[in-house]
């Protein structure tokens, strides 16, 4: 199994706060894999460094190495344009831009391709087709993607981040705002979508995590206390910490 990112011995400071301490992890090619653990454990701040995008504050650093395909992203030639093409975010609440639905998908490749109108078009279809909602919105694409329900906005999303056709996918509680039987579906696409991609997802559900994760990384404290096998984590963790969370001992 393919390794697509490694993160070696990571330190993360928020000025003089250190929020991350000697973190490792390898994620597999076209498998998601769980980040999990209390609140303020540092998942998020972890996910952030993949795409390196705390670099939009200028207080913020992270030390140690971060291999994508072999390349450590942290050196400083690396082109963050096309680190981001390559590394797509989506975030805990659906944040559709304020323009049709068509144009929510099309925007970023406006934006980042040279690409004619007719390609767009094509783009824009295969991307809403990818994420299951072509059927329900191909006939309004030029209504406002925020007329959308809150699944259908978060699917929306994850179309506009794949249509720029990137490796990796990080997901931040990609669910956490919106209703159980929309979250199915979502979790659903998930699984669709790992034969294309390289899924990081944070989560608080940890029968979510069980449900569609192939491997979990277990964080407590800015630590990375366990990772591995999702099935191995949830049945026979090694640490104690991580038997407490799954089992709902703390959190
Ligand atoms: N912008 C910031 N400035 C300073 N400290 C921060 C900042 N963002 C996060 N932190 C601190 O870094 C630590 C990790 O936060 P992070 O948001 O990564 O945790 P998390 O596990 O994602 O939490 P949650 O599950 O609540 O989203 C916490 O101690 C938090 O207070």
């Amino acid at each position: 199994m393919g390794i697509k990112i490694s993160a070696q011995n990571i330190n993360f400071f928020y000025g003089p706060h250190q929020a991350l301490f000697d973190n490792s992890l390898d994620i597999e090619e076209n498998k998601i894999t769980a980040v999990i653990g209390p609140s303020g454990c540092g998942k998020s701040t972890h996910l952030r460094i993949y795409n390196r995008i705390y670099e939009l504050y200028h207080d913020q650093r992270a030390e140690g190495k971060l291999l994508i395909d072999g390349k450590n992203i942290l050196e400083k030639d690396v082109d963050l344009l096309k680190l981001r093409r390559k590394v797509g975010m989506i975030f805990q609440k659906p944040t559709p831009f304020p323009m049709s639905i068509f144009d929510n998908v099309a925007y970023p490749l406006k934006l980042h391709f040279n690409l004619s109108k007719k390609e767009i078009s094509e783009r824009v279809e295969e991307a809403l087709r990818g994420v299951s909602i072509w059927d329900e919105v191909k006939d309004k694409l030029k209504k406002s993607g925020l007329a959308l329900s809150g699944g259908q906005q978060q699917r929306l999303c994850i179309a506009r981040t794949i249509a720029a056709r990137p490796e990796i996918l990080l997901m931040d509680e990609p669910t956490s705002a919106i209703d159980p039987i929309a979250t199915l579906k979502i979790e659903d696409l998930l699984l669709k979508l790992k034969e294309r991609f390289t899924i990081v997802i944070v989560t608080h559900n940890m029968q979510q995590a069980a449900r569609i994760s192939d491997n979990t990384a277990f964080f407590y404290k800015g630590k990375i206390i366990e990772s591995g096998s999702t099935k191995k984590i949830f049945t026979n963790p090694e640490n104690k910490k991580t038997e407490e969370y799954i089992t709902g001992r703390f959190g």
